[in-house]
Order: structure tokens, then sequence, then C-alpha cells
């Protein structure tokens, strides 16, 4: 599977905020979206997610050679700036939602709940209402929400900001384990996140440069 977008542009409310961005990312590869405030990171990861229109242009998971393509959104996991759990329903009750909500996409499986908290370190827990959980907590299970759907395409805003440098090194280490599986990964971050052989796309409003390998 490839990620493909084509001369995308969008628009908040009447400005434009961005035009002519293109990008291919295969299997296993990640891409790190960088640029000051406002120049249109976080608009670019929801055109990717489906969440925004797109002026112009399209973006789409590629399959076999070209011959069969599907909207990038069907293939995507989002983590925003929130984490997009119920304060009030248990995290096992919040997880189980998206992961009947989210599915598998084909060729993979995710994990159970009790897996994917392990996974980030938190499996004691999970009976407690989400609201009752530390900000540093709810952010973790917000990232086991990744885990338990299977999704090859994870797009992921300033995923790890206000985390302590535990969460950040979990983090890292369940992104470094999604692509050595062929998954695909986009992140606007200012932390590593393992993704050191990272593109980087700097978004500069109108223009835009895509540079080769991070450092
Ligand atoms: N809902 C909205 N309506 C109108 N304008 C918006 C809306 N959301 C964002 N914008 C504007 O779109 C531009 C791009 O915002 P965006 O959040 O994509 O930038 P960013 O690069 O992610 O910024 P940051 O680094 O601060 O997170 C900004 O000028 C912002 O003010």
């Amino acid at each position: 599977m490839r990620l493909v977008a084509e001369n995308l542009a969008a628009k908040r409310g009447e400005d434009l905020i961005f035009v002519n961005v293109s990008f291919q990312l295969a299997a296993g590869e990640a891409m790190v979206l960088t640029g000051r405030n406002g120049s249109g990171k976080s608009t670019l990861l929801r055109v990717v997610a489906g969440l925004l229109r797109p002026e112009r242009g399209r973006v789409e998971a590629v399959f076999r050679d070209g011959r069969e393509s599907r909207p990038a959104r069907e293939v995507s996991h989002y983590l925003g700036h929130r984490n997009a759990m119920k304060q009030e329903l248990t995290v096992i009750e919040n997880l189980a939602f998206w992961q009947a909500y989210l599915g598998d996409f084909e060729g993979g499986e995710g994990r159970s709940i009790a897996a994917a908290a392990d996974a980030v370190g938190l499996g004691g827990i999970t009976h407690l209402p989400f609201g009752y959980l530390s900000a540093g907590q709810q952010r973790r299970f917000a990232m086991a929400k990744l885990l338990v759907a299977h999704r090859p395409v994870w797009i992921l805003d300033e995923p790890t900001a206000a985390l302590d440098a535990s969460a950040d090194q979990m983090f890292a280490g369940l992104v470094h384990e999604h692509l050595a599986n062929g998954g695909i990964a986009i992140a606007a971050t200012h932390q590593p996140l393992g993704l050191k052989d990272a593109k980087t796309l700097v978004m500069k409003g109108f223009e835009y440069r895509e540079t080769g390998e991070m450092a």
C-alpha cells in the first residue's frame, strides 16, 4: 500500500491555508510535518484523515500497483490534540466504542483492549472512568486507541505534547513497531518519536518544500 497526496489545497473559513501539497509514502515510511505556528500542519493532517474536505487535490491509499485505491480516511487512525474519549465512560467502554466504530482494515487485526492497555503501561486501571485519570494517563489511553483497531496509516498531531519522557519513549516504541510492520505514519511533532529516518514536509502556507531524510 502507498499513501498518495496530489496537489492538495485547503481552506479554513474563507482563507486558503496551503496549496499544491503533494507527497507519497510507502509501507514502513514516516513523514514529519514542520513549520511555524499556523502554517497548516494540523489542517493538512485533518485533510488526510478525512475530517476536512480539501479545496483541491486528492489523498488516497493505493493498492496493487495503482489498480485499486481507497480514500485515505478509510485506512487511517487520527490522534488529534484532543483525546476523543467520553469522561463518564470507563476506559474499557471508550476503547470498546472505538474498536467497534473503526473496525479492522483488511490485512490486520487490532489488539484486545487488555493488550493495548498493557502496551501503554496502564494494564490495571481500565475499569475506571476516563475522567478520573491524570492528564498523562488519559493521553496514554488515547494512544491505545491506535492499537485496538488495525489501520495502516497513523496520523498524529503533537501526540506526546505535555507527556513525560517515559511516555515519549513508550510511544516512540509503538510507532517504531507500527512502521516495522509495514505501517505508515504522518506526524506534526517536536519530539523524535522514533522517526529518525522520516521524510520531512515543511509547511509554509502557500509554498512548501519536501526535503530528504531527517538528520
Ligand atoms: N476552524 C477554523 N476556522 C478558521 N481558521 C482556522 C480554523 N482552524 C485553524 N484556522 C487557521 O488556519 C491556519 C492553520 O492552522 P493550523 O492549526 O493548521 O496550523 P498549525 O501549523 O498546525 O499550527 P500550530 O503549530 O500552532 O499547531 C491558522 O492561521 C489558523 O488560524
